[in-house]
């Protein structure tokens, strides 16, 4: 649960005297602020007459307080956090003497004067009583740490419950508290009980005497109240726990000053030595840049970590002396004290799940929900639907109905109930996971790439039984899955669905005059000049996906969309390359049209006016041969021109020819290099795509041997794409396949070479390449 940082309160409380030293220690009305005056100075450890002044301010200044009112202010707010669920911690500290145990626990001889302890337990079972709606369960456990061992000031007692009879040690528990294991715990039902508990450990706590103290506490002793409450009226399997612990600490002693000696000496320095570990972590606390504080250091630290630095509402009680005599150990309590005032600890509520309860409320509820479903059932008229866990004769039934609705033997499962349908997923699921293994151990040996491939989910049994040792799906434009049998061959028209960019051909179609032959089929016949058409220029794009490939997840994407990609990004330049290509061609066969038209028009005109010209001469032979006065034949004026325009349209016709022949070996060279491109462009595309979302390249190689799957040019003929060419297309330019740029650049010059062979006067002119 979350906590907000609060820091420890303190309050100071003045043990009576008659000697009260009013010009050294002041204590204003508002009972939060103390000022003490001292003639000594500290630093050269002698007395002179300077005084020096300190203002300590502090949650309260008890001076004169009746243990009532003590506990009123000190205790009680805390006590009843605990039964909100707070850990609550309050200890006394101080000289030998000034009252700890008197605040902690009282005149024992005195109800009235009886300390913080007993009017705990006192508020505990008042608040148990009236709280009438919660069960409660108290425990109380009494720990002492003398010359640092732990001591079980209750072991004594039978029915306590302990987790360990032997050494007792501290533990570190997982949400950040600490416990003392072996530490026995004892159940108490009311206040009287709790109270034998705490003068037996008191009883059992060890005294000894020196001069400021005739009953000096020896020990620090923490008493412990456990709580916990349940609701009564919520069947909630949450319940709240909280921990008070009532700290009795040692008093710091100046041996000089009590002149203890032998045993009580030794008891001394081991007081003032974990007094002096305590305050080291109280500085480590106090101080946020530190990040290591040394709890473990004594017993004493680590058994008040979480109450020192934990969940916890701590208090502190810093009891001092009101005498001249005792100011410099009063100054040094209330620097101790006002440390602890910038100690911050982070109360929470400590509430847990019981796990019995928990259970059993679920099977409650899990009970209580059959019930509605069989009513829910009833009333829709769906008696016998049984949501049970299913029988082994009936998963044996399901596992039947898929194995036949897969092999096509059944059309449909029918739905039963949810058990059931969760059963038929179980079942597909084995079946997928079956053929994985087998595909995997068909492909061989562990290749992590592979079984990254054989670990994106197929989007349907059939597509993995399908990828298993036979063709995969044919896609559009020829792209297939899997492996292909040899005896299956590649349709290339199989797809129903054009693609947009076919669409878009097709249309363009419409508008022209263009053919709509095959791309394979495409050859510029030179024999046949008037029939050369722009069908080569449809691209190989693949077409539509079929609808389930476009919706499975955790599969391949479509390979239209990573055909788009490919051509943006990787296979940018080469489809930059393609697309020029393409429009050179488009150019030349425009001219190479148009030359078709001249040649043509040409030879319509050349066969007309021979025909004229024939004519005319049959007409003449019947009136005999103009001659000249040599003698010689003399041709008509009518004659001579059909003679010249015959003559120009021979030239004509035989310059438009060589245009054309020349612009038809261009068109098919272009032509060519378009073919050379689109098939790179396709095959580069075909790699890509397995090695990214299929099989990785060693797989590639494997599946490459068989057969040529339908749409897809083996690997090896791509690569060796460019060499293939030159040794078997006969064309006069080398290619150069370095790279596509050096390719491009070789493509280029080979066109401007060609340009350069034609005559100027050509009728036809090329147009400058980009
Ligand atoms: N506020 C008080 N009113 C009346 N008597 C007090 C008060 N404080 C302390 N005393 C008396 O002073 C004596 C010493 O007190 P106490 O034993 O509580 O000191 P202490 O700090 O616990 O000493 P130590 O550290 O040596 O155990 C006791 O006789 C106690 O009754």
């Amino acid at each position: 649960m979350s906590s907000q940082a609060s820091p420890v309160k303190v309050f100071i409380r003045i043990r009576p005297t008659a000697s009260f030293a009013h010009e050294l220690i002041e204590c204003p009305p508002d009972q939060q602020t103390l000022k003490v005056r001292s003639r000594k100075d500290s630093n050269k450890g002698k007395r002179n007459n300077q005084l020096s002044s300190w203002v300590f301010q502090l949650n309260g200044v008890l001076d004169n307080v009746s243990q009532e009112d003590t506990y009123d202010r000190v205790a009680r707010s805390v006590v009843l956090g605990a039964f909100a669920g707070y850990n609550g911690t309050i200890m006394c500290f101080g000289q030998t003497g000034a009252g700890k145990t008197y605040t902690m626990t009282g005149a024992a001889e005195t109800y009235k004067h009886r300390g913080i302890i007993p009017r705990a337990l006192q508020e505990v079972f008042q608040e148990v009583e009236h709280r009438a709606d919660h069960t409660f369960s108290v425990h109380l456990s009494f720990l002492e740490i003398y010359n640092e061992t732990m001591v079980d000031l209750l072991s004594s007692i039978k029915k306590g419950k302990s987790s360990n009879s032997g050494v007792l040690t501290v533990i570190e528990e997982p949400g950040g508290g600490v416990s003392v294991k072996g530490l026995s715990l004892h159940l108490v039902h009311n206040e009287e009980e709790a109270l034998n508990l705490l003068f037996e450990g008191e009883m059992n706590r060890i005294i000894g005497q020196h001069a400021l103290n005739k009953h000096s506490s020896r020990s620090h002793c923490i008493f412990t109240i456990h709580i916990e409450s349940r609701s009564r009226t919520l069947s909630d399997a949450k319940y709240i726990t909280s921990k008070l612990n009532l700290v009795d600490l040692a008093g710091s002693e100046r041996l000089g000053k009590t002149g203890s000696e032998g045993q009580v000496q030794m008891e001394a320095m081991y007081i003032n030595k974990s007094l002096s570990f305590l305050e080291q972590v109280i500085l480590a606390l106090a101080d946020s840049r530190r990040e290591h504080v040394p709890f473990r250091q004594s017993k004493l630290t680590h058994a008040l970590k979480d109450s020192l630095g934990g969940n916890c509402n701590t208090v502190l009680v810093a009891n001092i002396y009101g005498e001249a005599a005792q100011i410099e150990e009063t100054l040094s309590t209330l620097r101790f004290a006002t440390r602890m005032k910038c100690v911050q600890t982070k109360p929470s509520i400590n509430e847990h799940v019981d796990p019995v309860l928990q259970v059993r409320r679920l099977e409650k509820e899990i009970q209580f929900l059959k019930e509605e479903l069989s009513m829910c059932n009833t009333l829709t008229n769906r008696v016998g639907v049984s949501n049970e866990i299913l029988s082994e004769r009936q998963v044996e039934e399901v596992r039947s109905q898929v194995q036949r609705y897969l092999s096509g033997l059944l059309d449909e499962i029918p739905i039963v109930s949810i058990t059931q349908i969760q059963e038929v997923f179980a079942q597909f699921k084995k079946v997928v996971l079956e053929q994985q293994k087998k595909l995997r151990e068909q492909l061989g040996p562990r290749n992590p790439r592979v079984e990254k491939a054989m670990n994106t989910t197929p989007s349907t049994v059939a597509e993995v039984q399908g990828s298993v040792g036979a063709v995969g799906e044919v896609e559009s434009c020829g792209y297939g899955l899997g492996l292909a049998k040899s005896s299956q061959k590649h349709q290339r028209n199989v797809s129903p669905k054009p693609s947009k960019a076919r669409k878009d051909k097709q249309i363009s179609r419409k508008e022209g005059t263009v053919s709509q032959a095959p791309v394979e089929n495409t050859t510029v016949q030179a024999e046949q000049p008037l029939n050369i058409t722009e069908s080569d220029m449809t691209t190989h794009e693949p077409q539509q996906q079929a609808p389930e490939e476009q919706h499975r997840t955790d599969s391949p994407p479509p390979k239209t969309e990573a055909f788009e990609d490919f051509k943006a990004e990787r296979g940018s330049e080469i489809n930059r390359i393609l697309k020029e290509n393409k429009a050179v061609l488009s150019e030349r066969t425009t001219q190479l049209r148009i030359l078709t038209d001249v040649i043509n028009t040409t030879k319509r005109d050349l066969d007309y006016i021979t025909y004229e010209l024939r004519q005319f001469r049959e007409r003449k032979q019947g009136q005999g041969q103009f001659v000249s006065a040599e003698g010689e034949p003399v041709l008509e004026e009518a004659e001579l021109s059909l003679v010249m325009q015959l003559k120009e349209l021979k030239n004509r016709y035989r310059q438009a020819y060589e245009d054309f022949r020349s612009t038809k070996t261009e068109v098919s060279y272009c032509q060519h290099l378009v073919n050379q491109c689109r098939t790179r462009l396709l095959t580069e595309f075909e790699r890509w795509y397995n090695e990214s979302f299929l099989f990785p390249g060693d797989v590639l190689s494997v599946l490459e041997t068989g057969p040529v799957r339908p749409g897809h040019i083996p690997v090896d003929k791509a690569l060796t794409l460019m060499d293939d060419e030159e040794q078997s297309d006969g064309l006069p330019h080398k290619l150069h396949a370095d790279s596509t740029a050096s390719f491009y650049n070789a493509y280029n010059r080979t066109l401007k070479r060609v340009r350069h062979l034609h005559t100027p006067d050509t009728s036809f002119h090329y147009t400058a390449l980009k």
